[in-house]
This record gives C-alpha cells, structure tokens and sequence, in this order.
C-alpha cells in the first residue's frame, strides 16, 4: 500500500514529470541573474542544455561552456533541467505536487537542495513573503487537503551543523539527540513539534527561525556558519482502514553550499575542518541517495548525521526529490555537484563521455591530466555490471576519472573512502586519493582494517599516519635512505585504493570484526545494518602479495631511516621505544606470523604472559596485552556510564550538566544505553571527541 501511494496516487490529476519507478529524482535548476552576474555575462547562459525529446524527454543532459576548448565535450544527464525563466511555482507543480497526496497518505517525503554557495538553494525552498518557496507553496496545498480531510500539521525544524543537530524553533537552539532502532524508526529527541493552521503562521515561525538562527550565530561568530537546514512538515490523517492517526512527513533539507577554494586556509572564516565536516555530509548524502538509486542492499545512513537523522524518510518506498541549484554564471562547484548527481541519476556510471563511450578506465594510466578547471572524466560502463551494480562507483575506476581538481576537493577520510567501497557505496569515492588533505586525522588507509585482512593493512595504515605520505613532495621529505621504501609506500597507497574492488569482498570471519579500540578512530565505524551482506569470501585473496611487499618494504624503511632504526634496534631489548616504531614492529610480528593481535572480549587479564595464545614473540604478548588493558578500560568507562549518579558522571571529563543530563534519559529508557564506544555520539560527541576523552581519562595508552 504504502507503495502505491507514494508512486503519486494522484497522477491521473496532477501533472507531473516524476517517473513513477524512480524512488530518487534528480532535477537542476539554474537561478536568475543577479544585477551584477548580468551585465558580466551579457546574459548569456554557460549550460547548454539538450532535451531529446524536447518537454516529452524522459531525461536531459547538461554540458558546460566554459569547459576547456581542447576537452573532449562532457554532458551530464539529469532526470530534468528548470531554466531561469522557471520559477518556484512551475517546480513546485511539477516536482513536488506530486509527493503530496503520498504524505497525505502517510507516507514520507523529501525535497532536497544542493550546490554552491549563493546558487539560489535557500530562495528555493524558503522563498520570500512575495515569491513564496517550494516549503511554503507545499503547506498551501497541504492545508487545502487539510480543510476537506481534517488532517493536523506540525513543523520542526532544525540544523545540523558540525555534525550535530540543533533545534531551530527552540528559543536555545538546543541538541537534538538522533536515535534509531533496529527496525530503522528514527525518533528525533528534544526536537520541538509546533502545530501550525496556515502558510503565513508557517511562514513566520519557519522564516524567523531559521533567521535567528542565523542572527545567533552571527554574534557568537561573526559570520552565519554555514550548516543543514531542515524541516519537517507532519502531517497526521485519519486512516482509512483503523482508528489509529497515519503520519506522513515532508522534509525540506537546504544543504550548505559547497565551497570553492577548499585548500585554502579559511573561506569565509571557516576553517578547514569545519569545510571538510560540510563536505563530508554532502557526500554521505550523495552516497545514500546514490545507493537508493541504485536500488542497493546497504544504504550508507550513519555516515553522517543528517543521513541519519533522515533513515526513515529515504528509506522504504518515500520518495527523494534532489534539486541541484546552479548559478547563472560560471562555478567550478556547480560543475562539479552535477557532475556528482548525474552520477547517481545514471546509477552506476556519470557522465556521458560523448566521444569516448568505449573508453576503459581500469589502469592508473588513465587517469585524466592536470587541468585546472576541468571536470570528472566520464566514467563508462564496463563488463562487470553485477559489480557495478552493487558497488556502482568502484574505487578502480573512480582514482581514473579523478583530475586535480577533484583531488584537490578531498574531503572524506581514506579510512571512510575504503570502508564504504567495502559497503558498496560509491559518490564520496569519487574524492579518495587527494594528495592533500585537510583534516589530518581524517586521511590515513587504515579503514581497510576493519572489515579487510588485519595485520599487514593494520601495519600500514599506522605507519603512514605518523609518516604522513600524502605526496610525492612529501615523499622526498624522508630520509635520503629511504626514498625507495617511500616510493614503494606510496605506490601501495594508491594501490590499496586502486585494488579497492577485491577488498570490497573481503573479510575474514571472526577477526577484527568490532574492537572497542579501533573505534577510537575517527571514520572507523562501519554500518551496522550493512555489516553482513554482500560477504563473498572467493574474491579476494586474503593477504595481497602487493601488500606483503609493502610490509617488508616497510620494515625496510623503518631499518634505514636513522631515528627509527635506532630505536627499532634499541625496542630489541627495551619495550618503551616510541610508539611508532613499537607499533610497527608489534604489528610485523604479528603479521608476518599471522597472529591477530586481538583479544576477544571475554578472554580477560592473565598474570602469565606465556598464558596468551598464540603468541610467539614478547612483541606480540605485549601488543595482546596492550588490547586487553584498552578493552578493559573501555568496558569500565561504559559500565560507569550507564551506572553512575548524575553527578559523578559530571566528573568525567567532558561531561557537563546538558549530557549528564542526557545519559540519565537515555538510562531512564534503557537499563545499558552504552555498549560500545559508538553509542557515545547519542550524547552528541563524535569519534574524535571520544578519543580525545578517552586519552584525557587515560592518557597516553589511547594514543
Ligand atoms: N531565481 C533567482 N533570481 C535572481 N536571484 C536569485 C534567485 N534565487 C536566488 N537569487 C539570489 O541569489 C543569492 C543567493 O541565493 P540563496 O541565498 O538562496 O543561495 P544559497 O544557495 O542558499 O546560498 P548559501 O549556500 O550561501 O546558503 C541571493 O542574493 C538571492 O537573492
């Protein structure tokens, strides 16, 4: 039933452009010039926009002016392309009309508006009290239906910035905690639910909100930081078959624009961090909507909060409507956000590479020049369709069709770039091997850890962070000993991320698969819900040979490089050598001789060393000890949470009066809220903060 209904029960009356199979529609809008923009344009419109079959085109496809001359010709294809001339209404009626009645009927629905900066997003949802947006023209039609069928309509509204949610329409703008069960219901904790009787009390209490919002941030800031913003339109009717009101909800997300410029030190005011963190939920937004699109079995949710905080309105059979607003005048990110969408619009390859559609894109060789200016390369279907479909943007062919450009763009973890190919998904990928990063912590391989063989990736991953090897400039950093080991560290990076596909696959039963420590990691959490499926043991050989060459290669430079060598020679004898060189040479031992040097949870302390299993060298007993103690203290940090008084709870660190707070609602709704150190982002901490309160609890063992 629910199907139906939201496949616009009501098509027969209203008409529409939304193909009744697609979940997802993906539509461009262009917004009109500002004064300036047209004199400096003449007028004229970059994007060339080629309707097949003119109005009657199932889908349209976009290419841009201002591409190189010498580039092949690029187009993207989109379900449907709104020109200036079209105004909020005509997208209203012909996009989100549509989705009404299925709200009406108690299903979900989601308008979403992505792109650059000052590309017209906001205009488009929120309007003005004269040219009223997409929110407002939507609650007119809802309170038309509302009128005859006695329905009741709340809003909330809220913004997610920084990866937490805040409620808008409270006056203190306070936390909203996401929580989700096993079923997928999201509830929404401590967001406000205002009732709300027509468009101009709607227009008010959302408009005003959401700019005082934005006054608010602007005295503790300066400048209005640049966050999600939501809105949830309720709409509870009587149902047709019992007693029981049906909820169906419209959302309205106004994604932060994208920003030029991201290696800069600051754009705007913002830092670096604060510009990946935005990045990074476009990208999980991108990846989600790209794998309902592509009808996958794991949807990447939890990877950020507002894909989170949205499950039970993406998933199932609601509707997603995304919208990617253009400016007028030339944007480098306009280009790029298309060329993301079209992406997902085409499910498993981007865009239309007019004069190359038999090009091949498997080899590092293909991998597109530098050019600045120039978009993705076209990524062409090839063979392995069932691979594709399953995991549509594999990381393979990804690194090819990256330019520069894209690289420069970089914000997602590698951790996160592996672990999510492993899961299938696919935009963010698009961005995994950027030579630069801008939050450091978040660039390392080591993801590949936590679903793929363990010990030589685990070695890996932990010996490039330290030694930060993300460039070739960097590489000649080393020590003049090392290059060769240094040129062999970064061929494997790419490789780790070019052989991608195979790891997708693999997994190894029992081993590493959830260690309270390697939460600590910020971008190690894997989706729960994904977390079995699609295993295929066969793909993937367990360890590659590439991979063994790099550990020897990294022992090798660990030998060669001075500082290390002597300390990897001192740590001989002396257990206290750095930590570097003692993780590396634990964790050599550990896979040279295939021990995982992982405890499980119940194996518990022992007093004798020679008690530890499997152990062969004293390295390996101290590194299963090391994860023994780290569990230890975990498990007793949890238990504390979720057994101690308020106000020893405020002795934590990090815990203030607002989380104590919360930590005794969440134990008011179940005995042990926290199992694990995941469970902490309820109480609105991230990876990051948990490992910085671990290390401030425990210090330097949670280094
Ligand atoms: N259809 C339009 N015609 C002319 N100007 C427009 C149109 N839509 C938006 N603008 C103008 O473009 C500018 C940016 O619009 P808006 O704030 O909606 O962009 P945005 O994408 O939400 O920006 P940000 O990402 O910074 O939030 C505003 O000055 C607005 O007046």
């Amino acid at each position: 039933m629910a199907s139906s209904l939201c496949d616009n029960p009501d098509r027969t009356k209203t008409p529409t452009r939304s193909k009744p199979s697609r979940k997802v529609r993906f539509v461009a809008k262009v917004r009109g010039f500002m004064d300036a923009e047209a004199e400096f344009s003449k007028g004229d419109s970059w994007i060339s926009v080629n309707k097949p079959n003119g109005e009657d085109s199932e889908s349209v496809t976009l290419s841009f002016k201002e591409q190189q001359p010498t580039s092949r010709k690029e187009s993207y294809e989109l379900d449907y392309f709104y020109d200036q001339q079209e105004d909020n209404g005509v997208i209203f009626s012909q996009e989100v009309k549509p989705l009404i009645p299925g709200v009406l009927g108690g299903c979900n629905a989601t308008v979403v508006t992505l792109g650059a900066r000052g590309s017209g997003k906001t205009c488009l949802i929120q309007g003005s009290a004269e040219k009223p947006g997409l929110a407002a023209l939507a609650m007119a039609e809802i309170f038309l239906a509302t009128e005859k069928d006695g329905n009741s309509v709340n809003i909330s509204s809220y913004e997610v910035y920084q990866d937490h949610v805040y409620d808008i329409l409270d006056p203190e703008r306070r936390l909203v905690l996401v929580q989700g069960d096993a079923q997928g219901k999201i509830r929404l904790k401590g967001l406000s639910r205002v009732p709300v009787k027509s468009v101009s009390e709607f227009y008010n209490l959302y408009v005003s909100g959401c700019a005082s919002c934005k006054r608010a941030q602007k005295v503790a800031t300066e400048l209005p930081r640049p966050g999600h913003k939501g809105l949830i339109v309720h709409v509870s009717s009587p149902s047709e078959s019992s007693d029981a009101l049906q909820v169906g909800k419209l959302n309205f997300v106004d994604l932060a624009g994208c920003y030029e410029g991201t290696r800069r030190k600051s754009v705007d005011g913002l830092n670096l961090v604060e510009t990946s963190k935005i990045h990074k939920s476009i990208y999980a937004m991108l990846n989600v909507v790209h794998a309902l699109s592509a009808s996958g079995n794991h949807v990447p949710y939890r990877e950020s909060k507002l894909t989170h905080l949205l499950q039970d309105s993406l998933s199932g059979a609601h509707r997603v409507l995304m919208v990617t607003c253009l400016k007028p005048t030339f944007c480098q990110d306009s280009m790029y956000m298309v060329s993301l969408v079209s992406r997902s619009c085409q499910n498993n390859n981007g865009a239309v590479m007019e004069s190359t559609k038999k090009t091949k894109c498997l080899t590092r060789s293909a991998v597109v020049p530098s050019r600045k200016g120039h978009i993705p390369r076209t990524i062409v279907a090839t063979t392995k369709k069932q691979t594709i479909s399953r995991a549509p943007l594999s990381e393979k062919k990804i690194n090819c069709s990256m330019t520069p450009v894209l690289k420069g763009r970089k914000l997602f973890d590698e951790k996160n770039q592996l672990t999510k190919s492993k899961k299938g998904s696919s935009i963010s990928d698009i961005a995994s091997t950027s030579e630069t990063s801008v939050d450091k912590e978040e660039m390392s391989v080591s993801s590949v850890t936590e679903v793929a063989e363990p010990s030589v990736e685990n070695m890996l991953s932990d010996a490039l962070k330290p030694l930060e090897l993300t460039s070739m400039a960097e590489k000649d950093n080393l020590s003049s000993d090392a290059p060769k080991h240094a040129e062999s560290i970064l061929m494997a990076k790419k490789d780790v991320s070019f052989n991608s596909d195979a790891h997708t696959e693999k997994h190894t039963p029992g081993v590493n698969s959830r260690d309270d420590f390697s939460l600590l990691e910020e971008g190690h959490r894997v989706e729960k819900e994904g977390k079995n499926s699609d295993v295929n043991d066969e793909k993937s050989p367990p360890i590659s040979s590439r991979l063994q060459e790099l550990s020897n290669n990294l022992k090798n430079l660990i030998s060669a490089t001075p500082v290390c060598k002597k300390i990897s020679d001192a740590s001989k004898t002396d257990c206290s050598a750095t930590p570097l060189c003692t993780k590396m040479r634990e964790e050599n031992d550990a896979s040279s001789n295939n021990v995982e040097p992982k405890t499980p949870a119940n194996q518990g302390m022992k007093d004798n060393r020679c008690e530890v299993t499997n152990v062969n060298s004293p390295w390996e007993a101290l590194s299963v000890r090391n994860s023994e103690v780290k569990h230890s203290l975990v498990q007793e940090y949890l238990g504390f949470l979720n057994t101690a008084s308020k106000e020893e709870l405020k002795r934590l660190k990090g815990i203030g009066e607002k989380r104590a707070t919360y930590i005794m609602e969440l134990r008011d709704e179940s005995p042990k809220p926290f199992k694990n150190l995941d469970d902490l982002e309820e109480i609105g901490l991230s990876a990051k903060q948990i490992k910085g309160l671990m290390k401030k609890e425990f210090g330097g063992l949670f280094n």
